[in-house]
């Protein structure tokens, strides 16, 4: 359960008096999720979710997401707008910590994904990288190739030695191979970047919502498309590959972005891919050596992307992202 900072009803209920949104009948802590501190709110006149910004966010990037999604919500796509105080303000302080009211989207947050709805995310990704062409504001990616070694230092060998032992090799490998050849000057557009299942709601096989922008940035897409790859074509522990989600997932992103045969190379894509599966297990690992005893907070499992990382990196899985 992703619950860090806990805030009394009482505290709710006074802080929704900025807002036209009505009076709180109910606050629950949000389950899912470890980044931030999520509650559902019901009110007199609707249902919002309130998230109080943690750890990863810097409140400094705030404008950045909250533009991205109104570009993207002015666009026709299925993604929740900050909402505006009777002051016109949409970013707070509450309990501490910064944080803000948003739109509630319906649908169901996905664990266990079919190819059907992967085929669905394929094309909600396309739409998104395509209606974001125009969006003007930059952020660099805080969690891309650039960070990763000073994280693995920061988490350290021996702590990566007790998670599993050689994983400090696999990690210093696969940060040379990305040191010496990620297409660092490929042309970049703004990206979700943490595009799991769980950040796409959906009814039935339809998109009901993309949520969870807080790692947007300005980024290489196909590297969008390769961190949603490495999220959903495994079973949650990465033993297991499905190929037929991975099909679907391609499909459906290549019936929306043309697949121009460079930037969407076989071998780009499976690099990308093995640098997707290390920023996980990376940022991973540092949440289960980091996370406070007492939050709220289900942690992740890090070895989960280690396989995937030696899943990508096994040359005889090369052709799974042949045209
Ligand atoms: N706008 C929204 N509408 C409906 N449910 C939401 C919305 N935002 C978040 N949620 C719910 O809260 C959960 C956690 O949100 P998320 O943004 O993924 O948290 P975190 O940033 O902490 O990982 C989601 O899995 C979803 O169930
Ligand atoms: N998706 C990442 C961690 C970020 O969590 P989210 O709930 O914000 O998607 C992971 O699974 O490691």
């Amino acid at each position: 359960m992703a619950v860090y900072t806990r805030v009394a009803s009482e505290d709710i209920a006074t802080f929704l008096e900025r807002y036209d949104v009505g009076t709180l009948r109910s606050a629950k802590g949000i389950a899912e999720g470890v980044e931030n501190s999520n509650y559902l709110i019901e009110t007199s006149k609707d249902r919002y979710i309130l998230t109080l910004y943690e750890k990863r966010v810097d409140p400094a990037d705030l404008p950045f997401f909250i533009a991205l999604l109104d570009h993207l919500a002015e666009r026709g796509l299925a993604v929740p707008p900050m909402i505006a105080d009777k002051n016109g303000e949409k970013i707070q302080t509450l309990a501490g910590r910064t944080a803000c009211l948003i739109r509630y989207l319906p649908g169901i947050s996905l664990t266990q994904p079919t190819a059907e709805q992967a085929l669905s995310a394929g094309r909600a990704l396309g739409d998104m990288h395509l209606a974001a062409e125009d969006f003007s504001m930059q952020r660099a990616n805080s969690m891309g190739p650039e960070s990763w070694h000073a994280l693995a230092e920061d988490i350290g060998a021996d702590a990566l030695q007790e998670i599993s032992p050689g994983l400090a090799d696999v990690i210093a490998i696969t940060l040379a191979d990305i040191d010496a050849h990620w297409p660092a000057d490929a042309p970049k557009s703004p990206i979700h970047a943490d595009l799991f299942p769980d950040n796409v709601l959906m009814l039935g096989d339809d998109v009901t919502g993309i949520i969870d922008f807080y790692f947007s940035c300005t980024d290489i897409r196909a590297y969008d498309l390769a961190v949603t790859h490495s999220a959903w074509c495994f079973s949650e522990d990465g033993a297991h590959f499905d190929k037929a989600i991975s099909e679907a997932l391609l499909d459906g992103y290549f019936s929306v972005i043309a697949r121009e045969p460079q930037e969407f190379a076989a071998d780009r894509l499976t690099l990308l891919a093995r640098g997707a599966a290390l920023r996980f297990l990376l940022s991973r690992a540092y949440d289960w050596i980091h996370t406070p005893p007492d939050a709220l907070v289900t942690r992740k499992d890090p070895m989960a992307f280690a396989h995937r990382l030696a899943f990508y990196s096994d040359p005889a899985r090369a052709n799974i992202f042949a045209a």
